[in-house]
């Protein structure tokens, strides 16, 4: 055992904190490590080479950093070697453009849990849950831009057999890992200008929902979510799914809501918003992102935010009902460099959340103290966490400080370079 991890042990706790429970405790908090990272949102159903067609639904990927994940195989080889470098046990989430349909077009209201075999496979095989969602984006009945809550009735249905589809195959995903899959629902739908009319598109939305949740599923294998969003590129002006729709469909439906932290007003916080929806909500799903001025989707860092977010899960003691997912996609980085720092940064958070000396910090409001309750606040800042983080990873089997990216470059270098 370091000196180092030594000394941060009678530091802490001299503040009333065990940091080997600490340590343990993390494994309660798995992060759901999104596969869209890794090919920035491309998918497969195009074959390799011609995909990277429009996006569409107001996401955007920037970047061209070579090596990107061609095939499943090639991205379930970078999510390996991310998974290598990043300490505990994880999840990973994909996305209904990732099936993998023998060469054959499947449309997505077809797909079934049969196209998502060999990814089962890999994730009972590494040991780690699944999580899914539908993709409302990227193919031509989603152009216009508008899908569940389309005018168009054949469009609304096609989609919201999609939806169908995707609880069977988050179902799947949940059996066969034994463990629940939360299958996210998001939509992009929405208006670049003044709509004229904003209530019957809301009516839509939420009779498709009831649609596409009205088949009853097992809640030990799949778990049902929705997530808003403020305003999408070319959806300006209005977001039929915004967050006070889904907080109400949530709350009516019993589902899981999503709280994308890129999907609010710049000044709105998502750790704010935690305690107040668990009140009503049974569960939520965390995507954590880092919108840069808007929702730009950057790689999650070690940010005030990030720990103001972990610090609400673990006081209020939400690690069971709270879902961590990421939600990044940056294609001017190493790719899996990027899941790296953004797991490892999340895991941080979390850590550091539970290295806190909360208890000291409450006593001082409670007695009305708020002189203390701040100066604890600052002072607890620079408790020597990094001594701990280090002893965690080691504990893990996982390089400690920046060896990690040593091993990315190895990779890029015999792996990612190659493929052109
Ligand atoms: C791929 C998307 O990021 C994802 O489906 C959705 O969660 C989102 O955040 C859209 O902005
Ligand atoms: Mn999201």
């Amino acid at each position: 055992m370091s000196n180092a991890y030594e000394i941060a042990r009678e530091r802490y706790a001299e503040h009333g904190v065990d940091v080997d429970a600490a340590i343990a405790a993390m494994d309660a908090y798995p992060v759901s490590i999104h596969c869209w990272q890794g090919d920035d949102v491309a998918g497969f159903e195009a074959p390799p080479g011609e995909q990277g067609g429009e996006l569409g639904g107001g996401l955007a990927v920037t970047g061209n950093y070579p090596g990107k994940a061609r095939t499943a195989d090639e991205l379930r080889a970078d999510a390996d070697q991310a998974l290598s470098l990043i300490p505990g046990q994880h999840r990973f989430n994909l996305h209904a453009i990732y099936a993998e349909t023998g060469g054959v077009a499947v449309e997505r209201d077809q797909l079934g849990p049969e196209h998502f075999a060999r990814w089962i496979g890999w994730a009972q095989d590494a040991g780690i849950g699944l999580d899914f969602n539908p993709s409302y984006f990227g193919h031509p009945l989603a152009a216009s831009g508008v899908t569940l809550s389309h005018h168009d009735a054949a469009v609304r249905q096609f989609w919201i057999e999609h939806g169908k589809a995707c609880r069977r195959i988050g179902a799947a995903m949940g059996e066969a890992t034994g463990s629940p899959c939360v299958t996210n629902v998001w939509v992009p739908d929405g208006s670049k200008d003044t709509p004229a009319d904003r209530k019957a598109p809301r009516e839509r939305l939420a009779e498709a929902l009831d649609e596409v949740f009205a088949e009853p599923l097992d809640a030990v294998h799949n778990l049902d979510a929705v997530e808003s969003k403020l305003f999408g590129i070319g959806a300006e002006s209005y977001t039929v799914g915004s967050h006070e729709f889904y907080m109400g469909y949530a709350i009516k439906h019993g589902k899981l809501l999503c709280l994308d932290t890129g999907h609010f007003h710049p000044t709105e916080v998502v750790s704010d918003k935690l305690s107040a929806v668990l009140q009503w909500v049974p569960e939520v799903l965390l995507h954590v992102s880092r919108g840069v001025r808007w929702d730009s989707d950057h790689v999650v860092v070690l940010s005030d935010e990030l720990r103001a977010i972990a610090g609400e899960l673990v006081r209020g003691g939400y690690g069971s009902r709270v879902h961590i997912g990421l939600d990044f996609f940056d294609a001017t980085i190493n790719r899996v460099a990027a899941w790296v720092i953004g797991v490892r940064a999340t895991q941080k958070a979390l850590l550091g959340a539970l290295l806190e000396p909360w208890a000291e910090v409450a006593d001082a409001e409670r007695a009305g103290d708020l002189t203390g309750r701040l100066a604890l606040m600052e002072e607890h800042k620079t408790l020597p966490f990094a001594a701990v983080w280090d002893r965690y990873c080691e504990q893990k089997g996982v390089p400690a400080g920046a060896g990690w990216l040593d091993e990315v470059r190895r990779y890029e270098e015999n792996i990612l370079s190659k493929r052109v």
